[in-house]
């Protein structure tokens, strides 16, 4: 599991070995310039030639004919720690016969120490021009640009280069189109984040001047010892290109990460597989027993996904609670599903008598007038704190009264709201997150459902491609549908009805809250995945058993 860290989180972390004596800061980035270097000849290994034909604007025939010249790169460097990174890139392509021009943004004398070393090492190999001269069509023309003008340290909007910006945007563009020098134009390399981008939020500061770029854009994204936070949440998630991370010999001390694991938000990268192993000997009522309730007539499609959705997923026994009006609509379209009637919050009263039903899922296309009073009856404290999923019309009713809700929430229940939905709930939550970033760290998605979790006393599941899970006591952790688990085609309607149904059968089987969430939405994606374009919901639940087979149940 992927530890995401802040730039705050990455600061100690470094800071710490150094203190220790078994690093300096000049090792660490010297390790960093090496790790990018590395991943360059990783990501196109045809750069990993002393020279080349070197890249031809035109393509033009009698370009190819001249003799061959070294590859040629354009390093980009700040006036801190990343700019120190690309001077270190820039000796160690020279050192291996690359032409290089490197341009500065900021004054030599106000670079940071570590920073001000990689410079005058360079300084004794080539020359250092201000990024205002570097004529941005020759930029173009070389193998490779490196983007060193800001890491995690942006903290504010950067006006004077959103030009550059805009250009490197298009060039990421047309290489995606072309395959490297077949165009003439380089590939892209950002250290550590495209510049622009707040390490924290992934979110770049707008200006004024809305017709240029705010931040970066690139082909990769070399990162070191663990992703930021930044990587997979905001608008970096379309500036990274793709996020290669580089070990730079950091160990985090065990204190270190004992006295912080709260603060530490987890990448998902697998589901909780033993967790999800059936054990063979449970009879039906061992994986538990889910309850989903329906809409009115006509409105019962959602409900019916997300008990597929439970049934697939393995609880032993789905029944859902139909209307009396619906019954028949309800059961001309299920089998090994059940069906029990609920007109109103006294029949639901009645029907959890049933302490074997051990999981619920109420809100999906439930009706926003019924909704109150089932949620009621389905929190009622009287009741055994039942694990219970709140999803839709289930939220959206309590758009007048939020705390009404959060009054009857406990520790057991999972929130799965999307953007609009969370915005009813915690308006003012959203309302930060949605303000315009003027400095960083910039408010992020993690610390919305961070702060949404702890007012709700319960797990919230943020939807989103970049859907972000926190509990009450500051776990979190992001499942992302970016980079190669890009899954576009799972923004479908009826979707976020089998996500619901998905914590539910989990929730049934024994899983905690948290542990729900985080697995039904990674299965979630991996079923999108495994399915392809073209999926509607209804294929979500059926691509279970594949997925399954491929984690080796
Ligand atoms: N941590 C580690 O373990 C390792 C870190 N490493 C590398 O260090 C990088 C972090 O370095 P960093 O902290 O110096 O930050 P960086 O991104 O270079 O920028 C800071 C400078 O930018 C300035 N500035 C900010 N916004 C601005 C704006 N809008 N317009 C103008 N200026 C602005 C800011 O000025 P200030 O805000 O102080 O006025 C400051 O001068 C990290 O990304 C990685 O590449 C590696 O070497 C390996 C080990
Ligand atoms: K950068």
């Amino acid at each position: 599991m992927t530890e995401l860290l802040t730039a705050a989180q990455m600061r100690a972390i470094e800071q710490a070995a150094i203190d220790s004596g078994e690093v300096t800061g000049l090792e660490l980035m010297e390790r960093a310039g090496q790790g990018v270097v590395e991943a360059i000849f990783e990501e196109w290994p045809e750069l990993a030639g002393a020279s080349g034909r070197g890249a031809s604007p035109s393509g033009s025939p009698e370009y190819l004919d001249k003799e061959e010249v070294p590859f040629r790169a354009v390093v980009l460097c700040g006036p801190g720690n990343n700019g120190g990174d690309g001077f270190v890139v820039a000796r160690l392509l020279h050192e291996r016969g690359w032409a290089v021009e490197v341009f500065l943004y900021g004054e030599a004398e106000k670079l940071p120490p570590d920073a001000r070393v990689n410079y005058e090492r360079w300084t004794d190999l080539g020359e250092v021009n201000d990024v205002s001269v570097c004529a941005m069509n020759k930029g173009w023309s070389c193998d490779l640009l490196i983007d060193a003008l800001f890491g995690t340290g942006t903290t504010r909007a950067l006006p004077d280069l959103g030009e550059l910006f805009w250009n490197m945007e298009d060039m990421v563009d047309c290489f995606q189109v072309e395959p490297l020098h077949e165009i003439g134009r380089p590939a892209i390399v950002a250290i550590d984040f495209p510049s622009g981008v707040c390490a924290d939020s992934g979110r770049d500061f707008p200006h004024r001047d809305e017709h240029w770029r705010f931040s970066a854009s690139a082909h990769i994204t070399v990162c070191f010892h663990q992703p930021k936070l930044g990587h997979f949440i905001g608008d970096a998630v379309e500036k990274c290109g793709k996020v290669v991370n580089k070990d730079i010999g950091l160990r985090p001390s065990h204190e270190w990460r004992k006295s912080n694991w709260r603060q530490i938000c987890k990448l998902l990268q697998a589901a909780h597989q033993d967790w999800l192993r059936k054990l063979t000997d449970q009879n039906k009522f061992g994986n538990g027993h889910s309850v989903v309730l329906t809409g009115e007539r006509g409105h019962t499609g959602a409900a019916r996904l997300a008990a597929r959705g439970a049934l697939r997923v393995g609880a032993g026994l789905v029944t859902l609670c139909v209307p009396e009006d619906a019954c028949q609509e309800v059961a001309s379209q299920v089998t090994s599903i059940m069906m029990k009637t609920v007109d109103d919050a006294a029949d639901l009263s009645a029907a959890l008598e049933d302490k074997r039903i051990n999981a619920l899922c109420i809100g999906p296309a439930l009706g926003l007038d019924r909704a109150k009073p089932l949620v009621a009856a389905a929190l009622d404290a009287g009741q055994q704190a039942r694990p219970t999923v709140l999803d839709a019309d289930a939220l959206s009713a309590f758009a007048d009264e939020p705390n009404a809700l959060f009054a009857m929430l406990h520790e057991k229940c999972v929130l799965t709201p999307h953007g609009g939905e969370f915005a009813r709930l915690f308006p003012d939550i959203s309302e930060k997150l949605n303000a315009v970033p003027t400095k960083g760290p910039a408010y992020s998605k993690v610390d919305a459902t961070r702060e949404a979790a702890k007012r709700a006393g319960c797990v919230v599941l943020f939807k989103g491609a970049d859907t972000v899970i926190a509990a009450p006591d500051g776990r979190c952790s992001i499942n992302s549908a970016h980079y190669e688990r890009s899954a576009p085609w799972l923004a479908t309607a009826g979707s976020g009805d089998v996500l619901a149904g998905f914590i539910t059968g989990l929730l049934a089987r024994g899983f905690d809250p948290m542990g729900a969430a985080e697995t039904a939405a990674w299965l979630h994606v991996e079923c999108a995945l495994k399915f392809g374009p073209g999926l509607i919901a209804e294929d979500i639940p059926e691509q279970l058993p594949a997925v399954f087979r491929d984690l080796g149940l």
